[in-house]
């Protein structure tokens, strides 16, 4: 029910459950030694096995942090304990039931928690089969009933609300994909199974070339059009398993999984012809210009970007409607490495609309010869800002690169 929320390390689910098991293990023990002593030993022995189980879901909850085979186990044993409880001491232990219930809505989703009580309220009524008197029946299954309903009916809301929010704070309202924060987190999340794994991914981040002027010509409307067809259209360009996000403004950035340097610099090549070439966007003249850069095993999340964005820095330099590739590569262990997978790159060179930018050194050097290096990249937009009279020609800086 709390998937998505996170506290600290752990989801809020992960700590309901340690929470839970804790408070379950401290509330069963003083039972269990009470019962031993007045004589009780059956359910003094059910409420002891009980607590070693919440002992042991604790300690699989914090060492695994995977909760959610734990939470139906806790389900089962719950109602398993409440049930033989019931069995053994007859209906007059039958509001232990109610607990038990509510709980399944906390460690399930509100589906599978409705089908656990369902199966929890007909078991009931085969254990009470016949023992009942009328009047009992009609205030025990009642009751039952309408706690798992009512239960199930403010799960579903939670679940509503929880939805909701969670689209509210990750989607960009305009274009209905993902926003700036959702990116913060995938790049983490990215850069965590990187070190791990060593896949390639590479970031393109990609800038509507010359947008004031379509909403200084066109309108803020036709502006925000051109936004929500240019996020369709390299959505629907993109393997399934990229990301796309809006970054700001008019600046997105798209996440491309197992994709090398050169991989991504042709999805980036054909992202910019077919933007150029679309029914939708043709007629505004809209064309974009695209950095590129693959992650690295030196990289943080600033590193990675920084490169990305000095490449679109530079493709923004050589006269927009472009693609550039941050190629990283210096004397240093790390980068000789990387430049060893880039042996294929260089047929790339020869297209027109497309150069290699190679940043020497680049972990170091690019914080110290980008003017905005001491922007920090989770404060906000970085933005460049270029002479409009575009065309931009190609930079003597760039192009004596290559
Ligand atoms: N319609 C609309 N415009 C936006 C939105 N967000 C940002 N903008 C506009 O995007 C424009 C960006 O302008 P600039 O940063 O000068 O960039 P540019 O005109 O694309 O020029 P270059 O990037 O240098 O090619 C600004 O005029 C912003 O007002 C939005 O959600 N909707």
């Amino acid at each position: 029910m709390f998937k998505s929320f996170k506290c600290g390390s752990r989801s809020l689910e992960e700590q309901f459950v340690l929470y839970g098991a804790g408070l379950t293990f401290i509330f069963l023990v003083p039972f269990s030694i009470y019962r031993f002593f007045t004589g009780d030993l059956t359910l003094a022995a059910i409420d002891m096995v009980m607590a070693l189980l919440m002992v042991l879901i604790f300690t699989q909850a914090w060492q695994s942090k995977k909760i959610k085979y734990l939470n139906r186990f806790s389900v089962l044993m719950f109602m398993l304990g409440i049930l033989s409880v019931m069995y053994l001491k007859g209906a007059e232990t039958v509001f232990w039931a109610f607990p038990a219930m509510g709980a399944t809505y906390f460690l399930l989703k509100s589906v599978p928690a409705l089908i656990a009580n369902i199966i929890f309220i007909g078991l009931t009524t085969l254990l009470f089969h016949g023992k009942l008197t009328n009047a009992e029946a009609m205030s025990i299954y009642p009751s039952l009933a309408l706690v798992g309903l009512f239960g199930f009916i403010l799960s579903m809301r939670a679940e509503y609300n929880n939805n909701k929010l969670q689209k509210l704070v990750s989607e960009d309202t305009l274009t209905g994909i993902k926003n700036r924060r959702s990116f913060d987190e995938k790049v983490d999340e990215i850069i965590r199974n990187y070190r791990r794994y060593r896949t390639p991914v590479s970031m393109l981040l990609l800038d509507l070339d010359q947008f004031k002027k379509i909403n200084d010509t066109k309108g803020h409307n036709a502006g925000d059009q051109v936004l929500v067809d240019f996020a369709k259209l390299v959505k629907s360009k993109i393997r399934t398993t990229d990301f796309i996000y809006r970054f700001g403004g008019e600046e997105f950035v798209v996440l491309a999984k197992n994709s090398s340097l050169e991989d991504s610099g042709n999805l980036a090549d054909s992202i910019r012809k077919f933007i150029k070439e679309s029914a939708e966007l043709s007629k505004h003249q809209v064309t974009v210009s695209v950095g590129v850069s693959e992650i690295m095993p030196f990289d943080d999340a600033e590193s990675w970007f920084r490169r990305a964005d000095l490449a679109l820095y530079e493709s923004k330099s050589a006269g927009r409607d472009t693609v550039r590739i941050a190629e990283t590569g210096d004397d240093t262990k790390v980068s000789f490495k990387a430049l060893s997978n880039y042996q294929n790159i260089k047929p790339l060179r020869k297209k027109a609309n497309y150069l290699i930018c190679p940043y020497k050194n680049t972990h170091s050097s690019l914080l110290k010869d980008n003017p905005r290096k001491n922007k920090s990249f989770k404060a906000g937009a970085v933005k460049r800002k270029l002479p409009t009279n575009s065309p931009v020609k190609p930079s003597a800086k760039s192009l004596a690169r290559h």
